[in-house]
């Protein structure tokens, strides 16, 4: 959070779902979930004011992808508080929309965060919050986390190791709910319990390589072309591990150094002009 005079800025980090294992499904037909989140120094950022009324400004070079109306996950998240208070919002929007980082839950928690400073109120209540979105609880923190329930179960590990990440959108949105919706099977082992020190880096990253994102299959079904992202990421020179981000379409690979990862990112735009290709690692904390 930054403050200048009387405006609170707030970063809104990409989630990046390292594993993402679909567990079961309740009655309701969310699905339970066991994955491991970290959040990127990559983001949107969530800017507010002092107004008198409450109004909703997007910039950024994803701000054509979404409307500033009552339905933007900000906006709903200034109406949690049960307030009518104003305030001059700006949502710099700089993540790809409905690409499974998150954005949106994390603008969502962002602008909780700011409004809280500026209004002088409390953070709205758990059960509020998960209504926003099944990722926002998640979002709240910054740290490396274990996700269980639909979101709402929230375990952090501390801060995410220094990584060298690339992420890639092939500039298709997948719907979650299509791709959740594809599952063959609902009820899938959950991540191997006990987790090496993601300080050392080489054990972690072999144990992450032994887990899974379960939404991979439906959502390459939906969208083939990520097998084309995992496949250009996976056959990069440094390249660790490729797999795709929640219900993608975006997808990232970890790699052995930021020169690497550099490189492949210059090689990857290259060959695919029209993909979203950023270089980032943990976000701050
Ligand atoms: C899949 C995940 C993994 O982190 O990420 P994204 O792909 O969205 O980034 C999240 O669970 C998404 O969270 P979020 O995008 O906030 O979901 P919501 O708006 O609450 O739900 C959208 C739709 O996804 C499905 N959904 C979502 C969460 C969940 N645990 N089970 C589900 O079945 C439902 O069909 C729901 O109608
Ligand atoms: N501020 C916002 N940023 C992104 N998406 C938003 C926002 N407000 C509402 N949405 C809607 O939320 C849905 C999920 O968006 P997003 O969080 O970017 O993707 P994902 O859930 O795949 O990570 C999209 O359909 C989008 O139209």
């Amino acid at each position: 959070m930054t403050t200048t005079k009387g405006a609170f800025c707030e970063p809104a980090p990409a989630k990046v779902n390292l594993t993402l294992h679909v567990t079961g499904q309740r009655a309701d037909g969310y699905h339970l979930l066991d994955s491991l989140v970290m959040f990127t120094a990559l983001g949107d950022v969530v800017t507010v004011a002092a107004a008198e009324r409450l109004t909703l400004t997007i910039d950024g070079p994803f701000s054509a992808g979404l409307t500033a109306d009552n339905d933007n996950l900000v906006m709903r998240a200034a109406r949690s508080f049960g307030v009518t208070n104003g305030a001059a919002i700006t949502l710099t929007k700089n993540l790809p929309v409905a690409s499974g980082i998150g954005g949106g839950s994390a603008d969502a928690a962002a602008a909780l965060r700011a409004l809280s400073r500026l209004w002088g109120l409390p953070i709205p209540d758990s059960a509020t919050i998960l209504k926003l979105g099944a990722d926002v609880p998640v979002c709240m923190t910054s740290e490396l986390s274990r996700m269980h329930g639909i979101g709402d179960r929230i375990d952090t590990l501390g801060p995410a190791p220094m990584l060298d990440i690339l992420l890639v959108n092939p500039n298709v949105a997948v719907s979650t709910a299509q791709v959740f919706g594809g599952l063959a099977s609902k009820s899938n082992a959950p991540m191997a319990a006990d987790m090496p020190d993601p300080r050392d880096r080489d054990d972690w990253v072999t144990w992450l390589l032994a887990q899974r994102n379960d939404l991979e299959t439906p959502a390459r079904i939906a969208a083939p072309t990520i097998d084309d992202v995992l496949g250009s990421l996976s056959a990069q020179v440094g390249s660790t591990l490729a797999r795709m981000s929640g219900s993608g379409a975006t997808c990232f690979a970890l790699f052995k150094d930021g020169t690497s990862r550099d490189a492949a990112a210059a090689t990857l735009r290259l060959s695919h002009p029209t993909w979203w290709i950023a270089e980032t690692g943990a976000a701050p904390t």
